[in-house]
């Protein structure tokens, strides 16, 4: 090589952070103005969408409403919303204006309460994140969500924004994997992840199908700062992210889908896509921890045993989680962090999985408190989510051991 050409080579290996971009804060906020119960909602839905006639369609919300695993969930839309946008219960009515300027304004806020969360946790001013990527279903403007919420925490003018569209569940998976990337590739790079998902746009009355949607998704956001070393004083690394994955499952494109409408958004939720991720998950995880080996160049690593790790699955729905662990052969209590966060907020989309990895760090604060000196906990971890495509986007983690100290 030249001199000039290693000079080069030497230049740009300086451009690049060191060792692997790593989780340094999380956030997580939800809109207060409505929680539901979740064995009050098919009631509460049929009388607000004036459907009580429709007793067939009501008892079979109640009965998937039972089997779905949540206990409530948050929503931005009330009943005011309802009365003063009556268009909103009719699908063949034109209403997706009505509903985007409501979300214009919402989805960015309610990412900013959760940006804010996590730039106190991270310490440093909001001018120091160089980078933002935003994940929305509701994205359907320009400029948007992406520069409202840069404007609502006073990011410099130079942050590099990137907005994500209609990625669905595995949007905020799909933030953090490219978070990864920029963080690992352009040194002292600081990106904030923010997903937030309000359902007003999918909100429609019962007669147009769907019930399983209405009975799964909630409202909710959530942000994550990202960057790899070296670190600044006081930064405190949570997650290695050590490799990522995508994978899409071949001919499954119409299993799961989002369709934006005059109407609103609709979703499309085959009954087939719980038994469709059990056949390729295992494969994705084979694929991901062969690649963070390599990765890590550690020929054991790639060798790893399931129940050895801990987990972060998106909580698509009940049976997801159930299926995920009879393939896997998962110990009861593996998936407990996912299990959580569907109880108590429901499926809240891309901005689920932030909610996981932050009820995963909590839990590992207060078993490092109560564990005795020989019980290891894990150090290896799996982030899986999916959505449209089907797409399964995978994440090898790692708690990086010097820092244990950061869950206390
Ligand atoms: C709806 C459920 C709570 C029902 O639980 P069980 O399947 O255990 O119970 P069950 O078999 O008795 O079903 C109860 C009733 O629901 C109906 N049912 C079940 N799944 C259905 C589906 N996908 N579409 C329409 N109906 C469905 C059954 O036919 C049955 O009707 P009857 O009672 O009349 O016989 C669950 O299947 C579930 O959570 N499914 C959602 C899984 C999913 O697709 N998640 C992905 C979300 S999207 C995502 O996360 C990514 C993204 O969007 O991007």
């Amino acid at each position: 090589m030249t001199r000039a050409k290693a000079r080069m080579h030497e230049s740009r290996s300086m451009e690049h952070g060191e060792g692997p971009a790593t989780v340094l804060a999380i956030g997580t906020a939800n809109p207060s103005d409505a929680i539901v119960p979740q064995d009050e909602f098919a009631d509460q839905f049929f009388r607000v969408t004036k459907s009580e006639h429709l007793t067939y369609l009501k008892e079979k919300l109640k009965r998937i409403c039972q089997k779905t695993g949540i206990e409530k969930r948050h929503f931005h839309m009330t009943e005011d919303i309802l009365r003063a946008h009556p268009e909103f219960l009719d699908r063949e009515l034109p209403s997706l204006d009505a509903r985007i300027d409501i979300v214009a304004t919402e989805v960015p806020k309610l990412a900013a309460s959760a940006a804010a969360k996590a730039i106190a946790e991270w310490g440093r001013p909001a001018t120091d994140i160089t980078h933002l990527v935003f994940s929305t279903y509701s994205g359907c403007r320009a400029p948007s969500a992406d520069l409202q919420l840069a404007s609502l925490l006073g990011l410099r003018h130079s942050v590099c924004r990137t907005i994500l569209s209609l990625h669905g569940c595995y949007g905020g998976a799909r933030a953090l994997h490219l978070a990864k990337d920029l963080a690992e590739n352009n040194r002292g790079a600081r990106v904030l992840v923010a997903c937030s998902e309000i359902t007003l746009v999918c909100f429609g009355g019962p007669d147009g199908g769907n019930l399983v949607g209405h009975a799964l998704f909630g409202d909710g956001a959530g942000a994550v700062i990202v960057g790899a070393g070296p670190f600044a004083a006081g930064e405190r690394p949570l997650f290695e992210m050590v490799s990522a994955t995508q994978t899409t499952i071949p001919g499954t494109e119409h299993a799961l889908g989002m369709q934006v409408t005059g109407g609103g958004i609709d979703f499309h939720l085959a009954i087939q896509v719980p038994m469709l991720l059990g056949h390729s998950v295992e494969r994705c995880l084979l694929d991901a921890f062969a690649s963070s080996a390599a990765a890590v160049g550690d020929d054991d690593a790639g060798d790893v045993a399931w129940n050895d790790l801990f987990w972060a699955v998106h909580p698509g729905g009940r049976p997801i989680l159930d299926k995920i662990e009879a393939v896997l052969k998962l110990e009861p209590g593996k998936l407990a962090a996912s299990r959580h966060v569907l109880r108590e907020y429901g499926n809240m989309s891309g901005a689920t999985i932030v909610f996981v990895l932050d009820e995963l760090r909590r839990r590992r604060r207060e078993e490092e408190a109560d564990r005795d000196d020989d019980h290891q906990l894990p150090e290896w971890g799996a982030m899986l989510a999916f959505g449209p495509g089907i797409t399964i986007e995978t994440m090898v983690l790692h708690i990086p051991q010097a820092n244990e100290a950061n869950y206390k």
